[in-house]
């Protein structure tokens, strides 16, 4: 049975970066996707957009949505400090196979936690099950026809307080225009656009940044 694009990074990683060192397998898994096969990465332009964030708000309790091979969740991790943690949700079981494997070789498996599922599902599960109070930042960057939904979702479940970041990935390509719409509408939340390209491909892309005002 031939291999998965998604063994085959983790393969690259496993032979090519260095064990325990987390800027290594997120070099190694841009090196590989920028060079040999394409794959949805946050990649490394929008990723600087996304530690900028994190060093930002300094987090304590992040949720990420869209785990795929763990690179953000990697990019994430490395940045947060000693006792905070980082909630992943994969709805693909092989990719979150794989992801935890690159989770566990980049040495951040302390600080992570992938949760295999549907967000819908997870989302209502997160205060009782996962011992959430409020959610310091959320990573958008699962299917984006939830992105809009599951915002709706977090506020229902009083995931969000004052303060709270969104980062959105993706709003311009694939785009998220429902999402777009219904964030940039509601004054609720103050939002920032962040033009950049489509991760290794000289293609437009954007992420957008929302602030939870309460
Ligand atoms: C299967 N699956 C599991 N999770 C997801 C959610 N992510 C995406 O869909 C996603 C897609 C693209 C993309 C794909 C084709 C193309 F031509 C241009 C862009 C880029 C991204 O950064 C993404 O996050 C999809
Ligand atoms: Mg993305």
């Amino acid at each position: 049975m031939n291999q998965s694009k998604e063994q085959r990074i983790l393969n690259f990683v496993l032979q090519n970066a260095v064990r325990g060192d987390p800027c290594s397998v997120v070099d190694t898994i841009d090196k590989y996707c920028s060079q040999k096969e394409w794959a949805m990465n946050v990649g490394c332009e929008k990723g600087l957009i996304l530690d900028k964030t994190v060093e930002e708000i300094k987090p304590s309790v992040v949720l990420e949505l869209g785990t795929y091979c763990g690179y953000s969740a990697i990019r994430i991790a490395r940045l947060l400090k000693a006792g905070a943690r980082l909630l992943t949700v994969e709805f693909n079981p092989e990719f979150a196979a794989i992801a935890k494997q690159m989770i566990e070789f980049a040495g951040v498996q302390d600080k992570v936690n992938i949760l295999e599922g549907p967000s819908e599902e997870i989302i209502p599960q997160l205060k009782k099950k996962y011992e959430v109070d409020t959610l310091d930042f959320v990573f958008l960057d699962h299917w984006k026809d939830r992105y809009s939904p599951d915002t709706i979702l977090l506020q229902e479940c009083n995931l969000l307080r004052k303060g709270s970041v969104l980062l959105a990935d993706n709003v311009i390509c694939p785009g998220a225009p429902e999402f777009l719409k219904y964030i940039r509408n509601n004054p609720s939340f103050q939002c920032t656009n962040y033009p950049a390209h489509l991760e290794y491909m000289e293609v437009q892309d954007a992420m957008e940044k929302a602030v939870f005002l309460g």
